[in-house]
C-alpha cells in the first residue's frame, strides 16, 4: 500500500489575531494509506470538520502542511482545482447544495465541470447512481421531490461521479433514521470495497466506526488522541470513555467483565470480533465433543 495523505504539524486558527481566535487544530500529524477506510471521531468542537476541510483546500493551514498523493496543496504553482477532483468532499447536509432541475443533472455537474465528453458523463452518472441505489425514475425527478435520505444519496453520487481517489464524508448519515443510516453507510462500504478508494468518514457513532472503518482517528481538543486499527483503539475503551466518547454496549460489557477480573482478550471489544471469538469457542466445543 502507498501513502495517499500526509498531514505534517498542521495547525489551524480561526479568526487569527482577533479576540475570538480559536485554535481548531494544534500540531496534528498523521498519514493515510491508499485504500484505507478511516473513521474520524471526537467530541463536539474537537476539530474534525476543520481537519477534513484541509484535504481539498477549503481551508489553508495556519502552519504545517497537507500533502495529497505526495503534492502539497498550497505550494507555489499548485492547482487547487485538481485537488478538488482528487479528493471528493461531502459536507454535512450536502442536500442543501443540490440545485439542478433533475437528480441526473445534479450528479452530472461535477464530471461535466471536469471537461469529460457527454458519453463519459452519462456513463458515470449511471454508475454512481447504481452505487447509491438511485433508480432511473428517481434520476429524472427534481431533487426537491425526494426524501432526505434520497437527496443525500444524490449528493454523494455527484462526488463519486468525479472518480476521486479519496472520498471524505462529514457525518453522511446525520439526521437519518436507523434504516437510512445503515443504507447509506453500507453503500459507502460497498463502494470502498469495489473500487479500493480511500475513505475518511467523520462520525459521532462508535458503533458505525466499529462496523465500517479499518482505522480510527480520535480527535480531542484540536489534537489527535489516538490513531490506530479499530481493534487497537477499542482495546483502549476505558480511555475512550474518559475522552467523553460513548463506546458500543458490547464494548462496555466486555470492559466491565475485564474489570471484574475475567480474562477477556481486548480484541473482543467490537461486535465482529466478539462474534468471531464466540464462533471459535463453539467450534472448539463441537470439536471437543466429537473427540470425547
Ligand atoms: N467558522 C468558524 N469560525 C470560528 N470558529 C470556528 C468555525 N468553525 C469551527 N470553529 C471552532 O473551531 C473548533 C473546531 O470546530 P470543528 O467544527 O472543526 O469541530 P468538530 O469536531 O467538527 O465539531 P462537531 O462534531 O460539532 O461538528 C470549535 O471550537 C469551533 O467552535
Amino acid at each position: 500500500m502507498s501513502e495517499i495523505i500526509r498531514v505534517e504539524n498542521l495547525s489551524y486558527i480561526y479568526n487569527q489575531g482577533m479576540p475570538d481566535a480559536t485554535k481548531a487544530l494544534d500540531d496534528v500529524s498523521f498519514t493515510v494509506e491508499e485504500g484505507d477506510f478511516v473513521g474520524i471521531i471526537g467530541s463536539t468542537g474537537s476539530g474534525k470538520s476543520t481537519l477534513i476541510s484541509h484535504f481539498n483546500g477549503l481551508n489553508r493551514p495556519t502552519s504545517g502542511r497537507v500533502l495529497v498523493d505526495g503534492r502539497d496543496l498550497w505550494e507555489q504553482g499548485a492547482d487547487l482545482r485538481s485537488f478538488r477532483f482528487l479528493v471528493g468532499l461531502v459536507m454535512q447536509y450536502p442536500e442543501y447544495q443540490l440545485f439542478e432541475e433533475t437528480c441526473a443533472r445534479d450528479i452530472a455537474y461535477g464530471p461535466r465541470n471536469m471537461g469529460l465528453d457527454e458519453a463519459e458523463v452519462q456513463r458515470r452518472v449511471r454508475e454512481a447512481a447504481a452505487f447509491v441505489g438511485l433508480s432511473d425514475e428517481l434520476l429524472e425527478k427534481s431533487p426537491f421531490e425526494l426524501s432526505g435520505g434520497q437527496k443525500r444519496r444524490v449528493a454523494i453520487a455527484g462526488v463519486m461521479a468525479m472518480h476521486p481517489r479519496v472520498l471524505v464524508l462529514d457525518e453522511p448519515a446525520a439526521g437519518l433514521d436507523p434504516e437510512g443510516r445503515d443504507t447509506i453507510l453500507s453503500q459507502i462500504r460497498d463502494y470502498h470495497e469495489k473500487t479500493g478508494i480511500t475513505v475518511l468518514l467523520v462520525s459521532h457513532s462508535m458503533e458505525d466506526i466499529a462496523k465500517y472503518a479499518n482505522r480510527v482517528l480520535v480527535m480531542h481538543h484540536a489534537k489527535i488522541a489516538m490513531y490506530d486499527t479499530v481493534e487497537n483503539v477499542f482495546a483502549r475503551a476505558q480511555e475512550l470513555l474518559e475522552l467523553g466518547l460513548s463506546v458500543p454496549q458490547v464494548t462496555q460489557i466486555f470492559l466491565k467483565l475485564r474489570q471484574m477480573g475475567l480474562d477477556i482478550p481486548a480484541d473482543v471489544y467490537t461486535i465482529p470480533y466478539a462474534v468471531k471469538t464466540i464462533q471459535k469457542a463453539l467450534a472448539a466445543k463441537q470439536g471437543g465433543g466429537a473427540n470425547a
